[in-house]
């Protein structure tokens, strides 16, 4: 049966936990490699920077030894991969593994081909702390299976992919998120769903990629408490997301407002807007 949302009273607990989460990434400023597509790379940057994380978009295997042993957390996202990137995400995987440091999973269009599908359950295999992706991401990653798709977009709802989330956090100890309408965080046993955003976050290219990146920050400054990291981090960006389209005209202003809506998100507005809820079966 899915799974339907609980309704509780807003919870104060959350939203408290949201302004100590983003005060702590303003404050502390980890460092964040993302070794990410090349549609992403700009956007991803500014949303790291405009949480007040440092990002640094290094990706060359010779470097992996020497760099990614000091960063705070790593984010690998599969969205432009060719075969010669893979084994600096591999590398890097590692390093982030053998030095409990916290690394992030975005599996782009995981059922779009036998060649990606199977990069990402190879890097699925170095423990990633988070897997973040769309539904049919998701789909695709828990049965493990070329499926018909629409590439980067997703054509399921984020509650389609409950049970598989479930199942790929069972299988596999990393916290999954399905990012959608509703954003659904889950460690196998516990859901929770972040309501925060606006339908014309879709709309702009990369917005998945840069959430992704900012659980990856997020996670960096509460690394035992991957979880609700998690969820705070999405909600986060999807308040900024209802924020900036306050002011936007279409994708192209809301990108902008969205960055700004982040740097200059306060705390009252943080606390009135956060909305995180528990999903029951
Ligand atoms: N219908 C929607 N309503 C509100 N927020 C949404 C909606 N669809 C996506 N979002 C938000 O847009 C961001 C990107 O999510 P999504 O489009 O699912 O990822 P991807 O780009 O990887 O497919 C997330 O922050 C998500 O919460
Ligand atoms: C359009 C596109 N093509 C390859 S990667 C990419 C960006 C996907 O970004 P997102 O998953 O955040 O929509
Ligand atoms: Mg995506």
């Amino acid at each position: 049966m899915e799974a339907e949302p609980k309704v509780e009273p807003p919870s104060d607990q959350w939203a408290d936990k949201a302004w100590t989460m983003l005060t702590t990434v303003r404050r502390q400023s980890p460092l964040i490699q993302c070794i990410t597509n090349f549609v992403s790379m700009d956007l991803m940057a500014n949303t790291l920077l405009s949480a007040g994380a440092s990002p640094a978009m290094l990706h060359t295997l010779e470097e992996i030894p020497h760099f990614t042993p000091h960063v705070h957390a790593l984010c690998l996202n599969v969205g432009t991969l060719s075969a010669d990137w893979l084994p600096s995400m591999k590398a890097a995987a590692n390093f982030a593994f053998n030095s409990s440091k916290p690394w992030v999973l975005d599996p782009v269009a995981a059922g779009a081909s036998g060649f990606r599908l199977n990069a990402c359950l190879e890097l699925i295999q170095l423990k990633p702390t988070v897997i973040r992706g769309n539904g049919s991401e998701i789909l695709a990653l828990s049965k493990a299976s070329v499926q018909p798709t629409k590439g980067v977009d997703s054509s399921h709802e984020s509650t389609d992919a409950i049970e598989a989330a479930k199942s790929l956090a069972q299988a596999t100890g990393a916290i999954v998120a399905v990012s959608g309408a509703i954003d659904i965080v889950t460690d196998g046993k516990r859901v929770i769903g972040a309501h925060n955003g606006v339908a014309m976050m879709q709309k702009i290219t990369a917005t998945g990629c840069s959430v992704t990146a900012l659980i990856a920050a997020f996670v960096a400054v509460d690394p035992s408490n991957a979880f609700e990291a998690t969820a705070l981090a999405l909600s986060v960006f999807g308040v900024a997301g209802e924020m900036g389209m306050r002011l936007a005209k279409g994708p192209a202003s809301l990108r902008m407002h969205l960055i700004d809506s982040l740097y200059g998100l306060d705390e009252a507005s943080l606390i009135s807007q956060v909305k995180i809820t528990t999903f029951c079966d």
